[in-house]
């Protein structure tokens, strides 16, 4: 069978869409955000979230990224307000970034590229019963994007950086609990907010993305650990996972809405 997606020449972005059509979709995500196009809305009200700290469970290396898993069979975490209605429960936490501190975010602001970006992926419990059938559904998911950019060590960010050595290869997971996610969250909680997609397959275009405005900090040595990361399993030649981030797509026929003016 075809080689399976990822980063590189042969499975990477720019072949996607051989295997997911979506790829070429009309709300694809990530986005390049204009703030001179974008559009204050009086109706957007501020983010709420209430998280619990023993929801995240593990923290797995899936190959294409590392991602802290919550348990998600109630709702003890959940986003709500913002430009949602109803209450998203927290399903997991990821990052994306590059292989320089030059680049690696997934939606860019004014043209600015980010070093890395995290995405906080919530689904619409109160509408569906799980979240693989609210991947399928225009309002399934809820995801808040921070972007990352080099600066200041982050000390919340240590706590999951201090494990990534013990996932180092693809399929590899460890014990993680304990953890507030909303500890790697800006001060402001100004956001843009639009309808995409999920950034890598299955590109489901399900997303309701909610990108907060302040990027929060991470120092050059905390994100050269993120592309020590392995691509390859235990046992195959190592393939570090040095780039993660899929560039941005077409606006086509869609407003990008800003919580602040
Ligand atoms: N980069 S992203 O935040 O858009 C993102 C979030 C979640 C996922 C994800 O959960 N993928 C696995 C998946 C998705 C839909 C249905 C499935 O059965 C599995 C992928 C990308
Ligand atoms: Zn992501």
């Amino acid at each position: 069978a075809r080689q399976s997606w990822g980063y590189q020449d042969h499975n990477g972005p720019e072949v996607w869409h051989e295997l997911f059509p979506l790829a070429n979709g009309d709300r694809q995500s990530p986005i390049a955000i204009k703030s001179s196009e974008v559009k204050y809305d009086p109706f957007l009200r501020p983010l709420s979230f209430s998280y619990d700290l023993t929801s995240p469970k593990v923290i797995l290396n899936c190959g294409y990224a590392f991602s802290i898993e919550c348990d998600d069979t109630e709702d003890r975490s959940v986003l709500r307000a913002g430009p949602l209605k109803g209450s998203y429960r927290l399903r997991q936490l990821h990052f994306h970034w590059g292989p320089t501190d030059d680049y690696g975010s997934e939606h860019t602001v004014d043209g600015l590229e980010f070093a890395a970006e995290l995405h906080v992926v919530h689904w619409n419990s109160e509408k569906y019963p799980c979240f693989v059938d609210a991947a399928q559904q225009p309002d399934g998911l809820a995801i808040v994007g921070v972007l990352v950019k080099a600066g200041e060590h982050n000390s919340p960010l240590q706590k999951v950086i201090n494990v990534l050595d013990v996932i180092k290869t693809k399929g590899s997971q460890v014990a993680f609990t304990n953890f507030d996610p909303s500890s790697l969250f800006p001060e402001s909680l100004d956001y843009w907010t639009y309808h995409g997609s999920l950034t890598v397959p299955p590109l489901l275009e399900s997303v309701i993305w909610i990108v907060l405005r302040q990027p929060i900090t991470a120092s050059s040595e905390q994100l050269a650990t993120f592309r020590s990361l392995l691509c390859s399993a235990k046992g195959e030649p190592a393939c570090c996972l040095l780039s993660n981030c899929r560039p941005p797509q077409p606006l086509r026929n869609r407003h990008v809405r800003a919580f602040f003016h």
